[in-house]
């Protein structure tokens, strides 16, 4: 019986991927052999004996510690592009409400409960110069990140006649692809600032990116301009983006992670971390990293890790090793001449590589001893081991 634990409240059409005959799912699972989760954070757990990887239903990893489950052989996977959409989908709504009165105007008109039938009309109609916005069509939006949401929030951009500009200096090749022509590429993040009447970020929460946004780069912004986060708060220096705000630098900043500095101003649109709370996005996410848990418990598969190699085989007989080593010579070599020693023939077999780390799936045509398998795992460099 395979354990997977989970955190957060994960999407049920994810959980029933799990054939419950062969796995046990819950969040008060000690031993677990995976764990599925949302945002909850990892960065304090002490690994279970036995877990061999993590999936977060969703993109940002932020929250899992990735370099100490690669040095303890634990696999991690995201769900990349599931919660795109829905994200979109919200810039959107945030581009509309940071430019339109809308929220103001909600809020007036909530107000307005005892006023009457007849004197309801004539008092909109007064009042209704003081909720005046103005529109998308024509400006420009720079996009920091054009990955699977960068890239849609651009498509989304420019269908609703804006201009868009992009910077993404590790662009990959496949979001290359997906950008229509029509976008504009930003030499530097500065270039892409001193453009934009809008910039909406859409980069992980990395080391790198950490302050991206702080007086040093607001100072290249144009004046009024608007900012949208809906990547991650470390991002954007608060403090800094405040000071934006009180001079005018910045005419609203729109964020899906506020700190408590930011509530109640008429300039910030705070939501509650909505950015993938939506039913489809959820089911997506879920469902994704069910699948990648099971193909890699079951039969030792690596799609979409963060950390590792991804590598797929098709099963081609019924015993499969897998292992992991420090991406060096000779490793492979001496695991295959175990092999041959015992008398094992290699079927099929699949070696992937990743900076250091080396991921190997044999199909090999025999039972594997519990003598060979010790002495893989003694094998210098070898750091992971399984026999499915
Ligand atoms: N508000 C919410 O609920 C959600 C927030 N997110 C956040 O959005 C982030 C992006 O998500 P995806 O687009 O799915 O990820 P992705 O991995 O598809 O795209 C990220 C892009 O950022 C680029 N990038 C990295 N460093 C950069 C830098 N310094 N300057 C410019 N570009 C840089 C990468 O090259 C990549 O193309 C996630 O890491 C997460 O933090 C993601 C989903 C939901
Ligand atoms: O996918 C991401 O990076 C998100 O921020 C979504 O987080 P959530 O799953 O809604 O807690």
């Amino acid at each position: 019986m395979y354990k997977i634990r989970t955190y957060n409240t994960i999407a049920v059409e994810g959980l029933d991927q799990f054939p419950r005959a062969q796995y046990e799912v819950g969040s008060e699972i000690a031993q677990p052999d995976g764990i599925l989760l949302r945002s909850a954070t990892l960065h304090d757990l002490t690994f279970p004996t036995g877990l061999k990887a993590i999936a977060r239903a969703g993109a940002g990893v932020n929250n899992v510690p990735v370099e100490r489950c690669t040095e303890s052989g634990i696999v991690v996977f995201n769900s990349p592009g599931a919660n795109a959409n829905a994200v979109k989908e919200l810039v959107m709504a945030g581009l509309l409400l940071s430019s339109r009165g809308i929220y103001a105007g909600l809020s007036y008109t909530a107000g307005l409960s005892e006023v009457t039938a007849e004197d309801m009309g004539p008092l909109l109609e007064a009042e209704k110069k003081h909720f005046k916005g103005q529109e998308l069509m024509g400006k420009t939006l720079g996009v920091v990140g054009l990955g699977a949401i960068g890239s849609s929030v651009a498509n989304m951009a420019l269908g609703m006649g804006m201009k868009v500009i992009g910077y993404d200096p590790a662009i990959s090749i496949d979001a290359a692809w997906r950008l229509p022509n029509q976008v504009q590429k930003a030499e530097n993040l500065q270039q892409l600032l001193s453009r934009s009447d809008y910039i909406s970020l859409h980069v992980p929460a990395i080391e790198a990116t950490k302050n991206l946004i702080n007086s040093t780069s607001l100072a290249s912004i144009k004046d009024g301009a608007k900012l949208l986060n809906f990547a991650r708060e470390s991002i954007v220096n608060t403090a800094d983006a405040l000071v934006a705000l009180n001079t005018g630098k910045l005419s609203a900043y729109v964020t899906d992670f506020p700190s408590p500095e930011l509530i109640n101003r008429p300039d910030v649109i705070a939501l509650p971390h909505l950015g993938a709370s939506t039913r489809e996005a959820e089911d997506n996410c879920a469902i994704m990293g069910a699948r990648q848990l099971i193909e890699f418990i079951e039969h030792g598969n690596i799609r979409n890790s963060v950390n590792f190699p991804n590598c797929e085989l098709e099963r081609t007989t019924a015993y499969r090793i897998c292992f992991a080593n420090q991406n060096v010579p000779k490793v492979l070599s001496q695991v295959l001449n175990l092999l041959a020693e015992e008398n094992i023939n290699v079927v099929e077999m699949l070696n992937k590589s990743r900076d250091n780390i080396a991921y190997n799936i044999l199909d090999i045509d025999s039972e594997p001893s519990a003598e060979v398998l010790a002495a893989i795992a003694g094998t210098e460099q070898v750091f992971h081991l399984r026999s499915i």
